[in-house]
């Protein structure tokens, strides 16, 4: 044997496990064996009787399941632990390995590093500033705080005496999710606060967890970072159920309502019902910021306001991959040029990816295998998510025949901006009957082997946006019905008056 162990890049649940595991966030030292994972699961306490909420994993691929040691790397390859194993399981169809973990190098990967510090960091700092030892109030929020969270944590700041804060902020590993927007509400606190950013398992991470059962794990995390007690910040008309097992208290709130009569915020229930104004959704937050409508400052302080407005900008302005779907003739090219130039006329910057040009530069020497198809269409897709990172729309109009490199071609533009899919729906005898370049004859006749609707599948969308069939309609009233959809969603600016 080799003197190397086997590397393996943890899942993100495990991955967030070891992240607290190797920083001292959790009292645990390593991932559980199959009879602690299932006592923890099944009765919230390990086989010993000891509290603990939520089993702590490490599945592994059957090739590394009878390993003694195993390297944890990040996902991009660089070491993070090394796994002792104790021994290795099987539960639900998957290998597990249980054992202690060893620290390598410090994480350098993921979103916001500088913000995820230690809890020794915390500790160290706190020392020099005079005030280890102190009462520490911990704020966990995977959402942006506005003046309903601000309220209720100055209650609990007062409830508590606290003269500190810590403010968890719960983000995914690899993007900053909520961090800026609750980093801009730090002034309006009424305590100094430490700001750090984690993930918890869990919830961002992956499997479903219960909330009481996710509430006590960041307990033990605040714990760890020499908090006293944890306050959960619930989301807009959220009640979180009560917490048992924790190992500091987890304060919980009712909900709280704006009192329209006084300005001020106080539990619903003790406000007047013919003043009690409840705070935004989720959804008509996101709506108002896709509208480019400023949040009210009666729900949002403005720092916050503008924070989120900068993350989410109007739909006007956020970048866009609008991507044509059809057969061989069906309309794609001649459509989304009359759109380019039209969405570039409304003042947004475009970039036209038609799939003859795409063929002859990006994709040169691809064949119409599935596999290059997809490497095609992959292609397109990434550097129209490019275009969008930067605010632009990308307007895209290859064949595109499979679902699945659809679907793909959609996550990837939904990460840097919106994406907009047309079916341009021409039936086959139609594309056929026109056959512009007499690519169906030659399909028919067998000279052109894989041709998409006549020896090759095309897999028609069931998630499209937008329906056209250009059959017998002029082709600037297929340009416009696109044009007038994306109008219609506030995509483009509104129509310019023509006043001459
Ligand atoms: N076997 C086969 N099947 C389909 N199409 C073929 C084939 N061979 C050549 N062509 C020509 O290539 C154009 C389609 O290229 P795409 O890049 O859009 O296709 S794909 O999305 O990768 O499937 C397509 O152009 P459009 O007519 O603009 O769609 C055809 O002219
Ligand atoms: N309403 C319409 N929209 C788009 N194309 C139309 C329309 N009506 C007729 N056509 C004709 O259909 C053909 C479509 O070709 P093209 O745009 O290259 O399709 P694709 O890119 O899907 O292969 C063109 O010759 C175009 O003039």
């Amino acid at each position: 044997m080799s003197g190397h162990p086997p590397a393996l890049t943890p899942g993100p649940e495990a991955m967030a496990f070891l992240e607290l595991i190797r920083s001292g966030a959790l009292p645990i030292q390593g991932f559980m064996t199959a009879a602690e994972a299932a006592s923890v699961r099944e009765r919230g306490v390990l086989p010993d009787g000891t509290p603990w909420p939520v089993p702590v994993v490490l599945p592994v691929p059957e090739s590394a399941a009878g390993a003694a040691s195993l390297l944890l790397t990040d996902p991009e390859g660089a070491p993070l632990a090394v796994l002792d194993a104790t021994g290795g399981w099987r539960a639900e169809g998957r290998d597990h390995l249980a054992g202690t973990l060893r620290p390598q190098a410090a994480p350098r990967y993921g979103a916001l590093r500088r913000l995820r510090s230690a809890p020794a960091e915390i500790r160290t700092r706190r020392a020099e500033a005079g005030t280890a030892g102190g009462p520490l109030l911990a704020v966990l929020t995977g959402r942006p705080l506005h003046h309903r969270a601000l309220a209720q944590i100055r209650a609990a700041v007062r409830a508590a005496g606290a003269a500190e804060l810590l403010v968890l902020v719960d983000t995914p590993a690899d993007s900053e999710g909520a961090a800026p927007a609750v980093a801009a509400a730090l002034a309006a606190l009424p305590v100094p606060a430490h700001l750090v950013v984690l993930t918890l398992p869990g919830g961002t991470a992956g499997a479903p967890v219960p909330a009481d059962r996710r509430d006590a794990l960041a307990a033990h995390v605040a714990a760890a970072y020499g908090a006293d007690r944890l306050l959960v910040a619930a989301g807009p008309g959220e009640e979180r159920p009560p917490v048992g097992g924790a190992p500091i208290p987890v304060l919980r709130q009712p909900v709280w309502a704006l009192d329209t009569g006084t300005g001020a915020w106080a539990p619903a229930a003790e406000i007047e019902p013919a003043r009690r104004r409840a705070e935004p959704d989720d959804a008509a937050t996101a709506a108002m910021l896709d509208r480019g409508e400023p949040l009210p400052e009666w729900f949002s302080p403005r720092e916050v306001a503008a924070e989120l407005a900068r993350a989410r900008p109007p739909r006007s302005r956020r970048g866009l991959t609008l991507f044509f779907t059809g057969l061989s003739g069906s309309g794609k090219s001649t459509v989304a040029r009359g759109v380019a130039e039209q969405v570039g006329a409304a003042g947004r910057t475009v970039t036209l990816l038609d799939g003859d040009v795409v063929r002859r530069l990006l994709s040169a020497g691809l064949t119409f295998s599935r596999a290059d198809r997809d490497l095609n269409i992959r292609r397109i897709g990434y550097v129209a998510a490019e275009v969008a990172r930067h605010g632009g729309v990308a307007v895209c109009a290859p064949i595109a025949p499979y679902a699945a490199t659809r679907a793909e071609v959609r996550a990837m533009a939904e990460a840097t901006g919106d994406f907009f899919l047309v079916h341009v729906a021409t039936p086959l005898e139609v594309c056929e009957e026109r056959d512009r370049k007499g690519l169906y004859a030659k399909a028919r006749a067998g000279e052109i082997p894989e041709f998409t609707g006549i020896s090759d599948p095309y897999e028609a969308p069931e998630d499209a946006d937008l329906v056209i069939d250009t059959t017998g309609v002029a082709e600037s009233d297929s340009v416009a019905a696109v044009v007038a959809a994306l109008r219609a969603d506030g995509r483009l600016p509104a129509a310019p008056r023509r006043d001459t």
